[in-house]
Parts: structure tokens; sequence; C-alpha cells
């Protein structure tokens, strides 16, 4: 790219800063730690096929992830908590083959590592070899700490996730905030520090008070990517349906609905249903001669 190329299409998100004027190549984990040096903040959404990654990859948001929440918002599940290890093959295969831009990040499900970090090597190597991920992530602090360790180790770059872990959703009794009071504030510092330590690249905050999440971003050097976490977060994520207004039913207090598909998508299914109920689909320019 010469000194005179023109700045990117306003379409775009803010990645071409990400990408340091680079969009012929996918995003990597020195960009995003590139971006925290450079205190400029970036975003993630969620994806759960080719075709809506294909959409997020070509609006510029630089970080996908193929979150379990498939499992409640994609494949009509109460929880994340059944969601298996070949389902999330199977859907992040189809994000990495759907985009050419984006970093994919790769969810760990409920039970494909708790149980020891071999077990976590082995269900992470499969999600780079068989669906060609980037990273992956998992929840648990200072309790994934051991298992990151070896996965960063292998030359896997592992996204971590704390505060309110949902696959912890039985244990919880629900989804409360997480980080309240003195005790619960300094556990999640140290569950920060101990990913950190670990290697993790980044790590998700989930549903925590905003000053706790600005004081653990500045006291981290990885970057701290906020879901109800505030605004002072080196990054954002949110699910992709609850954003577009597609998720059925309540969603999340920290949600923002920047539009709502679940409308345009009912109308244009009760239109089509109307013109054939009525005759007037397929019209004369639909149809073979
Ligand atoms: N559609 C969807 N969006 C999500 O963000 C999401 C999922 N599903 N599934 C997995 C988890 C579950 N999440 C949730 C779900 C509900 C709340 C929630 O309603 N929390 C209460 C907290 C009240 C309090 O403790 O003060 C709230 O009223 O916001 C939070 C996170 C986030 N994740
Ligand atoms: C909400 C994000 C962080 C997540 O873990 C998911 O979508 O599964
Ligand atoms: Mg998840």
């Amino acid at each position: 790219m010469n000194a005179s190329s023109p700045t990117p299409a306003p379409t775009q998100a803010s990645t071409a800063t990400l990408y340091g004027g680079v969009t012929n190549r996918r995003v990597t984990v020195r960009d995003l730690a590139a971006a925290k040096q450079r205190g400029e903040k970036w975003s993630m959404l969620t994806a759960y096929d080719a075709l809506t990654g294909g959409v997020f990859d070509e609006a510029g948001i630089p970080v996908l992830l193929v979150g379990d929440s498939a499992g409640n918002c994609h494949l009509g599940y109460e929880t994340t908590v059944p969601v298996t290890m070949d389902q999330m093959v199977m859907l992040s295969a189809a994000v990495v083959r759907g985009t050419k831009r984006a970093m994919v990040v790769a969810d760990m499900p409920f039970g494909s590592y708790q149980e020891s970090p071999a077990q976590a090597m082995h269900n992470a190597a499969r999600l780079m070899k068989e669906a060609g991920v980037g990273a992956v992530k998992l929840e648990g602090g200072e309790r994934s700490a051991r298992s990151i360790e070896l996965l960063v180790e292998a030359g896997i770059p592992v996204m971590a996730h704390i505060g309110l872990t949902p696959q912890s959703v039985h244990a919880f009794g629900g989804y409360p905030v997480q980080g309240r009071g003195d005790e619960a504030a300094h556990q999640l510092l140290r569950d920060a520090k101990a990913v950190q330590q670990a290697g993790a690249f980044a790590v998700v905050l989930e549903a925590v008070p905003a000053d706790l999440a600005r004081q653990v971003t500045e006291e981290l050097a990885i970057a701290t990517v906020g879901i109800g976490a505030g605004v002072d977060t080196d990054a954002q994520v949110l699910v992709w349906t609850d954003m577009a207004g597609m998720t059925a039913g309540r969603v999340p207090k920290f949600v923002k609905q920047y539009a709502n598909l679940r409308a345009v998508l009912g109308d244009a299914a009760r239109e089509f249903a109307a013109e054939v109920s009525a005759g007037s689909f397929p019209a004369p320019e639909h149809t073979f001669k």
C-alpha cells in the first residue's frame, strides 16, 4: 500500500487503524496488543455461521467470537451448558469460511476443558485444526490458569473470561452481577492477574461494576473486553442477535439494540406468505417462459 492510498471506505469500522492500514490479512494478537498501546478501543461480536460472520467481517469488526451463546441464541437451548465440541467445531469452521480479515475466536464449551489441562489442550487443538480458528476462549480465572498456560505454551492464543461466567449458571442460580463488595472485587482482580500471568492475550469481563472494570483495565497490560462492564474497558463485545434485535424475548440490561432485525425479517416473511396466498407472487418477472 502506498502513501497516497485513499482512506478506507466509510462503511468500515475502525479496523484500518487496528490493522495498521493493512486490510488483506487477518487480525493478529500483535495487532490487538498494539491497539492497547495506542489506547485504541475495538469491538467484538459473536457470529455462529458464515453468513453473519461475512456481514460483520465486511463491516470491519476486527474480532469475531463463535460464542457458546450459540446454545441459547442459535440452537434453541435454554443455556450454553448443553453445547458440545462437535457443534462448536462445525459453527466455528463456518465462521472461518465466511470471513477474510477478522480474528475468529472459538469458545470452549462446558465440559471441554474443566477436567484437566490435557483435556483443554486436546479440545483447543481440535478447534485450531478442524475449524481453523485463530484463538480460543475459556471461562474462569485462577481456576483455569494452568490450562491457559499449557495452551499458550503450545502456541494457542487464549482469551480468558471472568466475572459472570455463564457456564456456571446453575452454580450462580442465574446471571447475577459479579465483583460487588470488597471480597468479590479482590477475587476478580486476582482472577484477572492470574489469566494475564498464564499468558492470555485478552480477558472478557462480564457483568461487573464499571469502576471495577476500569481498575482491572488500568492494572492489566492485556486487553479487557467488556460486556456489561461499563465504558472503560479496552474493547466491547455483544451477542450479535441481541445488538441486532434478533433475540427472542428478554435481553440483558447491558444490551443496546442497534437494529430491529426480528421485526424486519418477520415482516418480509409475512409479506411473502400474503403474496403467495393472494396469488401475486411469483409475478411474470420471476417466471420462466
Ligand atoms: N442473548 C444472550 N445474551 C447474552 O449476553 C448472553 C446470553 N444470551 N447467554 C449467555 C450469557 C448469559 N448472559 C446474561 C444473561 C442475563 C443477565 C441479566 O439479566 N443479569 C441481571 C443482573 C442483575 C443484578 O445482578 O443486579 C440483569 O438484570 O441484567 C446477564 C447476563 C450473558 N450471555
Ligand atoms: C458473551 C460472550 C463473551 C460469550 O462468551 C458468548 O457469546 O458465548
Ligand atoms: Mg461464551
